[in-house]
């Protein structure tokens, strides 16, 4: 049976001409001797190995046929309408790219356009090297490191070399499917030459006389997947025609993504990367890798929040509906859910014996520990205290990061395990009286939850922690997204998940889009990373300039990782795009009147309403924006824990907006602070204020990150 070779499409065609292509495609990777298909080579075409299918009447395939290991495969190159295949067909050449390897689609012109002419003329004057006053002239690169050192095609070096700046780079990227696009992204940015041909896994090719057999493992280089792939049956194929773009993270992989998701490690492993570099698609890549190597395996697949369990989960499925979605902890299949959910999970499995647990974390037993402590307790305790302390420690964001970064960790049970406790990177010092009614607040807090029967999330982890501890772990791979978000508790209960050793633990985090909890540190609760880790530069989200505006807002922050390493921040994008509109506005109504006229142009324009979101601080100010859109005659619907529906406009908040993307995006209220949270700040010790700083940058981050092509600012002065 011939093999199927994908490329993207390269041309946009109609649902219908995808079923007929799809119809055809089936067809022929059955037996591509059945008359119907048409396969006919090109009298005088430029590649002998060309050849056209009829899928109708109308359209036609335009493929490479290629022979090896008594096999024959089809490189599928597109469809075109009948005229216009045979002149494509004529002029492509598949070949492999003689320096570094890769496979090489090119397509002779007939004659030359006025286009070329420039070509010619910009050829011509930068062929001695690249225009000073061109970025990558600035940067140093060279015509020999593009074409001899890169294998760019002579051509596209010379309009690279003569591009004036980031953008116009960054437009001829995007003219260019696959690795020639990665490459030319990359060279863009400050790297070394040698550091862009090792991402990219380039590698000298070798020729053995036999061309089809150099081509096919051509095609099979790491950096050929990110454009071409080998179909592993029907329903593959399906998805790659029906998806197209939107869903081309299924197949067209970045090699570094691809190398994450297939590697094994030795132990725990760390994937860092900005907003949109790819780190969720890479672990539900990895999840799948895993599951069907492994089909006895208990693999568990984890982040922050309901909502984006939800996600990874619709995401895997998508991927491969194939794959087994275990819905049990300590089962075989991928087990997607939150943290939190899972910490349940684990105490609700436990039944009456997680009351040992409950003893090892609180010192006491709970009767219903499934219940949840309900939001406000730390400040009603405060409120019903007679305490001393002063007001930066007796608020409820100081004591409740001191019970989860330090008392819940370390199993602090009583006042006397509390005063000798050691309390790294905790900016105020508690000397021992301070300490002694901190910790009468936490009794107090912690009376009033055993009376209730409930735990916080914190406790909940740290009790899973404790059970898991001694009954042993329920699982054999444990994968998390979101990984700054996590507490210490969280950590302490993934770790005793899964035993110490090969693929346990593979986390993906970016700190800068840390908008809950605390820094935390790995190490401390057991997760070694030692050396097990790597960053994702590539943005493919975001436009550069949004990303631009997006990166703007982290500067000056010190942000560090898990490791308790300065986050980097050289992320690039591949895509290029309108810079972003920002507004400033003087009062409510101008910002209410702004949103609306800005979203009221894009649906004007045709972009469909569940594909623009606008993104604010509270729920306060989503109800609001969702009436006075609804007024201004824009449908718009606020989205809270169930899933964005069709045909409304969607209104969030930029916390639900996590791990989220749209195609157009507002971001509403940007300067504003409530005088309730402004007086929340003013309350808190230097430290604490300035991780609150942090986080609300992180927040706009966040946010700025979800627009796939235009970003809206409305500021409030
Ligand atoms: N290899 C790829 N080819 C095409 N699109 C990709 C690829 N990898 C990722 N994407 C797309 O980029 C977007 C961002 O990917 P993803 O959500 O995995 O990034 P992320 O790093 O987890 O982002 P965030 O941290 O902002 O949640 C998604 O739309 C995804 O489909």
């Amino acid at each position: 049976m011939p093999t199927i070779i994908m490329t993207k499409w390269p041309v946009k065609i109609d649902g219908s001409v995808k079923a007929k292509a799809m119809t055809y495609l089936q067809k022929l990777s059955a037996d591509d001797t059945t008359t119907g298909l048409h396969i006919e080579p090109i009298a005088g075409a430029a590649d002998s190995r060309v050849r056209t299918g009829r899928v109708d009447q109308f359209w036609r395939a335009v493929m490479f046929r290629l022979d090896g290991a008594g096999e024959s495969h089809y490189v599928i190159h597109g469809v075109w309408p009948h005229d216009d295949a045979l002149v494509v067909a004529a002029r492509v050449r598949l070949k492999v790219n003689p320096i570094n390897g890769l496979p090489q689609i090119e397509e002779a012109e007939p004659e030359p356009r006025p286009a070329d002419t420039r070509l010619a003329t910009s050829s011509a004057a930068s062929s001695s090297g690249p225009a000073a006053e061109s970025l990558l002239g600035r940067i140093g690169r060279t015509r020999a490191d593009l074409v001899d050192r890169l294998g760019v095609p002579a051509d596209i070096a010379d309009q690279a070399l003569a591009a004036p700046d980031e953008d116009a780079v960054l437009d001829l990227a995007q003219q260019h499917e696959g690795w020639l696009g990665l490459l030319l992204v990359d060279l863009a940015t400050s790297d070394s030459i040698d550091s862009i041909a090792e991402r990219l896994q380039l590698e000298a090719p070798e020729q053995t006389g036999d061309e089809d057999a150099d081509l096919l493992r051509s095609l099979k280089q790491p950096a050929a997947q990110a454009q071409f792939t080998f179909i592993d049956g029907q329903e593959e194929l399906r998805r790659v025609i029906e998806k197209g773009d939107f869903g081309s993270w299924r197949v067209f992989l970045h090699p570094e993504q691809r190398r994450y998701a297939v590697r094994r490690y030795k132990g725990p492993f760390r994937l860092s990367g900005g907003a949109g570099t790819g780190k969720t698609v890479v672990l539900i890549h990895r999840a799948r890798v895993l599951a069907r190597e492994q089909p006895d395996a208990r693999i568990v697949l984890t982040t922050f929040t309901t909502n984006l369990a939800d996600a990874l989960r619709d995401g895997l499925a998508q991927l491969d509906p194939t794959v087994p979605q275990a819905t049990a902890l300590n089962t075989p299949g991928v087990y997607v859910t939150g943290v939190d959910a899972l910490a349940a999970a684990v105490i609700r499995a436990a039944g009456a014996g997680i009351g040992d647990a409950v003893k090892t974390v609180l010192g006491d037993a709970r009767t219903t520990p499934t219940a949840r402590t309900p939001n406000g307790r730390w400040r009603e305790v405060i409120e019903a205290s007679s305490s001393k302390l002063p007001p930066e420690i007796a608020n409820e964001t100081f004591l409740s990061a001191e019970y989860a970064l330090i008392v819940l960790p370390q199993r602090v049970k009583n006042e006397n395990e509390y005063r000798r406790v050691r309390r790294p990177s905790r900016g105020v010092a508690l000397d021992r009286a301070k300490r002694d009614s901190v910790w009468a607040l936490i009794a107090a807090y912690r009376a009033q939850c055993r009376i209730d029967g409930t735990l916080d999330f914190a406790e909940a982890a740290a009790v899973a922690a404790a059970h898991l501890e001694t009954s042993g772990s329920q699982a054999d791979h444990v994968l998390v997204d979101e990984g700054q978000d996590l507490s210490p508790t969280h950590w302490q209960m993934l770790r005793a998940l899964v035993a110490e050793g090969e693929d346990d633990l593979f986390i993906a985090e970016d700190s800068h889009q840390r908008i809950y909890g605390n820094r935390t540190v790995l190490v401390r609760y057991g997760i070694k990373i030692v050396g097990r880790s790597q960053r994702l530069t590539l943005n493919y989200r975001t436009t550069a300039q949004n990303l631009r505006y997006a990166m703007a807002m982290l500067d000056g922050g010190d942000y560090v990782d898990l490791e308790e390493r300065a986050e980097a921040t050289g992320y690039r994008s591949a895509r290029s795009g309108p810079r972003p509109v920002v507004e400033t506005v003087e009062s409510l109504i101008t910002e209410l009147d702004t949103i609306a006229d800005r979203i009221r142009s894009w649906l004007d324009g045709g972009t469909a309403p569940e594909t623009i979101a606008v993104l604010v601080h509270d729920k306060f100010q989503r109800e609001r924006v969702v009436n006075a859109l609804n007024e201004r005659g824009v449908q718009a619907r606020a989205i809270d824990r169930d899933r964005p529906a069709e045909g409304r406009v969607l209104v969030m908040t930029m916390h639900r907006a996590k791990g989220m993307e749209f195609v157009k995006v507002v971001l509403a209220d940007v300067g504003f602070r409530s005088a309730a949270e402004k007086a929340r700040l003013d309350g808190l010790d230097d430290i604490e204020r300035h991780d609150a700083e942090l986080r609300a940058r992180s927040l706009l981050y966040v946010a700025a990150t979800r627009a796939r092509d235009e970003l809206a600012v409305v500021q409030r002065r």
